[in-house]
């Protein structure tokens, strides 16, 4: 499988093995031996999987508070993504940075973001489907959201706000001021 470090070493870009041949392909998409030579050694508790029907859905920015935050290893099946993956450490040299990289089924890439990130990813296709393995458990009460747009984060998001589909949830996230106030 090949790995690929982006510019926060703790968030990691996969390519795991597709086996193509006249009758379709074969891929191993996970393999707990593999992913642990790729330095991924945490254990997955829960498969989530979500469809967005349009281009221009975006997810988040979603994390769990301690002790309950989760690593995510994030994988599209069907479209294509740009995800993001936000340094919300507090004693981080690189909090509030983040990191973009777009997951597409073609691309038959994967990204696994560690606990201690918020995450979040706006669709760029219709009818995109989205699975990814957890490490911990959903759990409601610990779940919080920042705001996909705050102006300190600054993250580029490649489509107009006009455009997007946002649950109302993320619409009426936090900042990331008032997140700094709660760790
Ligand atoms: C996350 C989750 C949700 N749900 C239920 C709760 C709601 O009734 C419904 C939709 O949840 P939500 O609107 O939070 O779904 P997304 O906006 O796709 O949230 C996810 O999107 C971003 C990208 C993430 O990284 C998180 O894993 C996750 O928060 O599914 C569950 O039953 N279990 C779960 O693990």
């Amino acid at each position: 499988m090949k790995l690929e470090s982006l510019e926060i070493p703790e968030v990691k870009l996969l390519f795991p093995k597709k086996f193509e041949d006249e009758r379709g392909f074969f891929s191993e998409t996970y393999n707990q031996d593999v992913f642990a030579k790729a330095g991924i050694t945490q254990g997955f508790v829960q498969d989530n999987h979500s469809l967005s029907k349009t281009a221009g859905v975006l997810r988040g920015l979603h994390f769990q508070r301690e002790p309950f935050s989760q690593d995510k290893l994030v994988r599209v099946l069907r479209g294509r993504i740009l995800d993001v993956a936000v340094d919300i450490r507090p004693n981080s040299p690189t909090l509030g940075k983040s990191v973009i990289a777009e997951i597409n089924a073609d691309d038959w890439n994967q990204i696994f973001v560690p606990r201690g990130f918020a995450h979040g990813f706006l669709t760029l296709a219709p009818d995109t489907e989205v699975v990814y393995k957890v490490s911990r458990p959903y759990t409601p009460s610990a779940e919080q959201t920042i705001l996909w747009n705050d102006p300190d984060l600054a993250i580029d998001w490649p489509m107009d706000e006009s455009r997007l589909v946002l649950s109302a949830k993320d619409a009426n996230a936090m900042s990331f001021k008032d997140y700094l106030k709660m760790v």
